[in-house]
């Protein structure tokens, strides 16, 4: 047998399956998905099967063996190396960048497994008499995997099974990456007549001892060594004196560490829909009966019930014995989020987050793969939750554009979950208030069908999209009146705090009846670097063509992109000047203002500084809604799925600071962080009101999100798109060139942007957006890329716009192929961005 490999080489001259002998020994044990330890090169690197042959492409006698297997259940399905292989196409990247990015970072190093036999499953198993089962009975019902292995070849299949079936306990250590968490236990007497005795007759010099004994023939379960010495201030040498006579009980527990333990999440019943909920639940339903793939997009208003539609459906596909995936923005995956699904399937619920350690985040993967899970909650990665019956997918706040990885491979979850959701069977559910000009697209049908961009075309293909729309609010709540005022006016009269005098009002209002409030600084492109009143100089980093961010903590200067930090300077360093000022991240001095404002304020300020901690999401919003503060002041991440009642005004600092950004998506997601930040007033019996601040008062994007009229947003926007050329009109790919060498950066972006043209034109592809539509491609520069430099390095970007019937990935990897460079290597370092998010 011949297993087709992927070596772990980041690069595009290796990036294809290579043909390895499968040993005797490990025939039947390795398959499409198994993790091995292959030759290459004169070292053993990692990679991944992707298929099994009886026969190799060349000659067998030739073909080295695998060296070793390195997980005995494969850590990766069938299904999904085949959506690798899909990223790997669609989104210009390597077959190994999109297999690593599906496996949780703790297994990169060599995983070993103990096998414990459960004796009380083997009555509802069909196995019994195997010499394998013996086998393990003899070694007292426990032993290595790999010894299992070596001595059964024969039998892979049948201990492959039993393992699942949960017949055989399986516990993975990897080797010098972690270990599943041992805890040192301590537990009662097994004989409680004879430790009685013992403790009346303990002498007087180990009263310590006493103690522990009492204490524990007291709580009669067993407890951590740690929290024993804890409570009764004592040592664990203490504690092992006890044991030494025999009265305790020392061993090591093996724990699986859940983030959430004990926590108690309060169960949650389903609630009885709203007309609107129902309307939409059934047609979702529907299709999970059918187990038929479907995309719908689900557009609910702020406050429409949109979460409890998630929990009921997700309720109906359990049913149906098939598992949910729910992604939701990292930013947005607080505790409140993940209390509303606890709450609802307890420990069927796995969560899935960036904020796990290593570990925390392998134990709860492993949930998900041995079926101990059967919802995963989670970032944008939680899309490849191994589950192997998926019935639905939801992704809540589709528009956010954390869903596109901004690394290498740079998917787009949107997009991963509709394929996969096929391979499935599975329903997709995209939801949101504001939904993104794609997916509406998509889903209305605006754009005509030779121009569709992604969304479109995954739709189609999976039977087309539905739109859902669910209007209004629960309960019949009136939507929030939006306040615009026009900070102009307010500076000619003469104010120029940060506050106009409606908001100053409306937050004493609320100050004097004890609610609360929002207060939104939008931080896209606001200033937080150093500049200089008297000559104008500013930051800069060394390496990089950006300002430096000033951290006013540490009062260090640091660059986002490479990390040089320095010292903020005293005097200005060009001409000597004290006026050197500081701009604080734009929170600390909303901050400071608020309590100049409003003496005995109490502001609870959400913003990358505040939040770095693990757990302090958490701990701030669980404080406000305490009403242990009277306002919660952040940046985007106070914008989103909040539901507290006593909210009941909303305040936007600064509007306009993202409308401006050299991103054609400015005016879009400037609507929807409005939109988003309004929805969060008067959801519950309160009613709302948002006081929206701005210079731009008759930008369309401020004024549709005034009215919360999505529909005239779109209109307008749409037109733009339209005349501009760009998504949902047609699709872009971004093509980064960079080097420390200007000129040879240059000339290749020359040559590439050539060949690329070149190349359309052979393949008789129209080069202009004029005409007739259906089919087009237009390959704008190379220009300087918004940054400039970055680490050093000079950046240069070529824009494809493309539409309709164009594969313009392989032209793309045609012309990179076909540029001069060192073993096949183009000579300057490439990146692709298939359908960006972010154009720098
Ligand atoms: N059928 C129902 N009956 C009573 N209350 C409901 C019902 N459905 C939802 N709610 C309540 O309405 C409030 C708003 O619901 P939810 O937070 O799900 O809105 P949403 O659509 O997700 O809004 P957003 O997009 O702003 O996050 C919640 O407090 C929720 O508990
Ligand atoms: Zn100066
Ligand atoms: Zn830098």
């Amino acid at each position: 047998m011949i297993a087709k490999v992927i070596v772990d080489v980041p690069s595009r001259a290796t990036d294809r399956p290579f043909d390895y002998k499968i040993p005797q020994q490990l025939q039947g044990w390795v398959e499409v998905g198994s993790r091995v330890g292959v030759p290459f090169g004169g070292r053993v690197l990692q990679g991944f099967v992707v298929g099994i042959a009886d026969q190799a492409d060349v000659d067998v006698m030739k073909l080295k063996p695998i060296a070793e297997l390195l997980d005995h259940i494969p850590p990766l399905s069938p299904d999904l190396v085949e959506l690798a292989s899909w990223i790997s196409d669609k989104y210009c990247c390597t077959m190994t960048a999109a297999l690593q990015v599906m496996i949780p970072a703790a297994l990169k190093g060599k995983a070993d497994s103990v096998v414990t036999l459960v004796e009380e499953e083997l009555e509802n198993s069909l196995i019994g008499e195997e010499a394998w089962l013996q086998y393990i009975r003899q070694n007292s019902g426990s032993m290595r995997m790999a010894a299992l292995q070596e001595r059964f070849p024969d039998d892979a299949a049948a201990i492959k099974a039993a393992v699942k079936e949960g017949l055989l306990s399986e516990q993975v250590t990897i080797r010098d990456r972690l270990s599943v968490r041992k805890v040192l236990t301590v537990f009662p007497p097994d004989n409680e007549a004879l430790a009685l005795e013992a403790l009346h007759n303990y002498p007087a010099r180990a009263a310590k001892q006493q103690e522990v004994l009492r204490y524990m023939l007291e709580h009669k379960e067993p407890v951590a060594m740690t929290a024993l010495v804890e409570a009764l201030s004592t040592t664990s040498s203490t504690v092992r004196a006890v044991a030494d006579k025999g009265l305790l009980e020392i061993r090591e527990m093996e724990q699986n560490r859940d983030p959430y333990a004990g926590r108690n999440f309060k169960r949650t019943e389903p609630l009885p829909l709203t007309e609107g909920q129902q309307a939409v639940y059934e047609e979702i339903a529907e299709s999970l009966d059918a187990e038929q793939s479907r995309v719908f997009l689900l557009h609910g208003v702020t406050g429409s019930g949109k979460t409890e539609v998630y929990l009921q459906t997700i309720e109906r596909s359990l049913q149906h014995e098939r598992q949910a995936i729910v992604l939701v923005p990292e930013i947005s995956l607080t505790p409140q989020m993940v209390e509303r699904f606890k709450g609802r399937f307890g420990d069927l619920v796995a969560v899935l987050h960036s904020r796990l350690s290593n570990g925390e985040r392998y134990d709860e993967w492993r949930k998900i793969r041995e079926g101990r899970a059967k919802v995963a909650v989670g970032a944008r990665s939680a899309i490849f939750a191994p589950f192997d019956r998926i019935g639905l997918i939801i992704i809540d706040e589709e528009h956010e554009s954390s869903y596109k990885q901004e690394e290498t491979p740079k998917y787009h979850a949107r997009d991963v979950a509709v394929r996969r959701a096929r391979q499935h069977g599975a329903a997709v559910v995209l939801g949101s208030a504001t939904p993104s000009l794609e997916s509406f697209a998509a889903a209305s049908r605006i754009v005509s069908a030779g121009s569709e961009s992604t969304g479109a075309a995954a739709a189609r293909a999976a039977g087309g999209a539905a739109l859902l729309p669910m209007p209004s609010r629960v309960g019949g709540r009136p939507m929030p009146k939006v306040h615009l005022i026009d900070m102009r006016d307010e500076l000619k009269n003469g104010n120029r705090s940060m506050f106009s005098r409606q908001l100053h009002e409306a937050l004493l209002d609320r100050l004097e009846r004890g609610e609360q409030s929002v207060l939104l600084l939008n931080r896209r492109g606001y200033s937080t670097f150093v500049m200089c009143r008297s000559c104008g100089y500013t930051a800069q980093c060394p390496h990089c063509d950006i300002s430096l961010t000033y951290h006013q903590k540490s009062r260090v200067l640091r660059c986002h992109y490479c990390g040089h930090a320095e010292q903020a300077p005293e005097k200005c360093p060009s001409c000597e000047s004290e006026h050197i000022r500081f701009f604080g991240t734009g929170t600390q001095r909303v901050e400071e203002e608020l309590a100049k404002l409003f003496p005995g304020i109490r502001v609870i300020r959400m913003d990358v500084d505040t939040t770095t901690e693990k757990g302090s999401h958490e701990k701030w919003l669980t404080m406000f809604g305490e009403r242990k503060a009277d306002v919660l002041l952040g940046t985007q991440m106070v914008a989103k799925g909040l539901d507290f009642p006593y909210v009941t005004l909303v305040g936007v600092i600064a509007a306009d600071t993202s409308l401006h950004l050299p991103d054609f998506r400015a005016a879009e997601k400037t609507f929807q962080l409005l939109t988003q930040v309004a929805g969060r007033a008067g959801r519950h019996e309160l009613p709302g009101e948002v006081v929206v601040q701005t210079y731009n008062p008759e930008h369309y994007a401020i004024v549709s999100a005034q009215h919360h009229d999505y529909a005239a947003f779109v209109q307008e926007e749409l037109k733009h798109r339209r005349f501009m050329g760009y998504p949902p009109f047609c699709r872009l790919i971004v093509v980064t060139l960079s080097d420390e060498q200007l000129p040879l950066l240059i000339t290749t972006g020359e040559k590439l942007a050539s060949a690329l043209r070149q190349l359309a034109y052979e393949s008789g592809i129209k080069g202009s957006m004029d005409s007739d539509g259906t089919r087009f491609i237009d390959i704008l520069g190379p220009v300087a890329s918004p940054i400039p430099r970055m680490k050093d390095r000079y950046r240069f970007q070529c824009m494809v716009k493309y539409r309709g019937n164009v594969n313009a990935n392989e032209l793309l990897k045609q012309a990179i192929s076909m540029l001069p460079g060192p073993q096949g290597q183009p000579p300057v370092q490439i990146s692709v961005d298939v359908d960006p998010q972010m154009i720098l």
